[in-house]
């Protein structure tokens, strides 16, 4: 890499658009020390307290998604739009990058547009099976793409294409923790299965609901559970642990402590949970969201459970949960089988692939 680069990246929104990030510049960082990093993220959004907590600046744009639904929100979204394409301008101008990276969510779009438009080379990281609209528009005059999944080629150009994975962080490829180490992180009981229960970086309204109705019974079957509400439901739910072997917690910092101290988990079909739930290899039960674009979470989860390596519920379909849960609690050759399979499709280099396609925009 050259000696003094200036790397922009953008993505946020979500945790699966964050991290991604962090992941990426962390390793860009490590190759090059004298690298410059800033980030570019959407205002109020959840990056603008975690990529400063990760190290990096970020300037924070005004503007949101288009809602799906007629709202009056769409008719500020003109307005955002023209707001943040002309301060991205400015960021360009003044930071000067030789390379700026997109992992998705909204502040991505204005901030690689304006990019493409000034002639600085631009690379995308698409996390799921199916792209969301701000990077699907990006794709046409991208230079490159990192994508996690086959078929992506039905949204974006064929050449630019480049299979890494999606990045994934190093805490969690490298797990140097013991099984104990994490039971006493959380303080649960060592001779008992843990179910650990993720909605995803926001917390999931109707993986809470489920759980809550079934705490009792899962708590009769001694099994413990690691429920993660997210931060929204956290004071709704946070009751349940008065009750033995039930901890509630509105973010999981220590996600190796989490999937380590794990027997089944229960999970959303993010992006990037998937590829840490592949790197991890315990058997899981995906719960997809249904309210995102195109459905992809499904399609993610479909990705992995079509080749034998974890077991779908439709959130649809919960009604079914106990006899799901309950047949797989009691089959150890399924838990193995499910473990085996899923691990197999883990891709642990993405990050270091990704940086190789970013190194090599720099230097082109
Ligand atoms: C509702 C929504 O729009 N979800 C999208 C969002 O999901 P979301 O932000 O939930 O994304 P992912 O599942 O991809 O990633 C969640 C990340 O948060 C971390 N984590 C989660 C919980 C916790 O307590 N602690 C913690 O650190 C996980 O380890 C993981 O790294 O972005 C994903 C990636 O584009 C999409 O696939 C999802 O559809």
């Amino acid at each position: 890499m050259k000696q003094s680069v200036n790397i922009l990246i953008s993505g946020g929104g979500t945790g699966g658009h964050i991290y991604p990030a962090i992941a990426i510049a962390n390793e860009l960082k490590k190759r090059n020390v004298n690298a410059k990093f800033l980030f570019v993220g959407a205002k109020d959004r959840m990056e603008m307290e975690k990529v400063p907590q990760a190290g990096y600046e970020i300037k924070g744009l005004w503007i949101t998604g288009l809602q799906r639904k007629l709202t009056l929100k769409n008719m500020a979204f003109p307005f955002k739009l023209i707001s943040s394409l002309w301060n991205a301008r400015k960021i360009i101008r003044k930071f000067k990058p030789d390379v700026v990276i997109g992992t998705g969510g909204f502040a991505s779009g204005p901030t690689l547009k304006m990019a493409q438009s000034k002639g600085v080379p631009t690379l995308v990281q698409e996390q799921n099976s199916y792209p969301g609209i701000t990077n699907k528009l990006l794709g046409k005059k991208v230079n490159t793409i990192c994508v996690a999944y086959d078929g992506l080629e039905r949204f974006f150009p064929k050449d630019k294409i480049v299979k890494t994975g999606n990045p994934v962080r190093q805490d969690l490829i490298e797990v140097s923790t013991s099984r104990v180490e994490a039971q006493e992180y959380f303080k649960i009981n060592k001779n008992q299965k843990t179910l650990l229960i993720l909605g995803g970086s926001l917390g999931a309204r109707a993986i809470n609901q489920l759980i809550e109705k079934n705490i009792e019974w899962l708590v009769k079957q001694h099994v413990q559970v690691l429920w993660q509400s997210g931060k929204l439901y956290y004071q709704e739910y946070k009751k349940y642990q008065s009750l033995e072997g039930v901890e509630v917690l509105e973010f999981i910092n220590r996600m190796d402590y989490a999937y380590t101290a794990a027997d089944i988990i229960i999970s959303r079909a993010g992006a990037s949970s998937i590829s840490e739930l592949c790197i991890v290899g315990k058997p899981v039960i995906f719960i997809p969201s249904p309210n995102v674009s195109e459905d992809h979470q499904t399609k993610n989860a479909l990705a992995v459970v079509e080749r034998n390596a974890a077991i779908l519920l439709k959130q649809s379909e919960l009604d079914g949960f106990v006899s799901v849960f309950e047949s797989l609690l009691h089959d150890s050759h399924k838990q193995q089988e499910l473990s085996e399979n899923i691990k197999k499709l883990a891709l642990p280099k993405a990050t270091e692939h990704i940086a190789n396609e970013v190194e090599k925009l720099i230097n082109s």
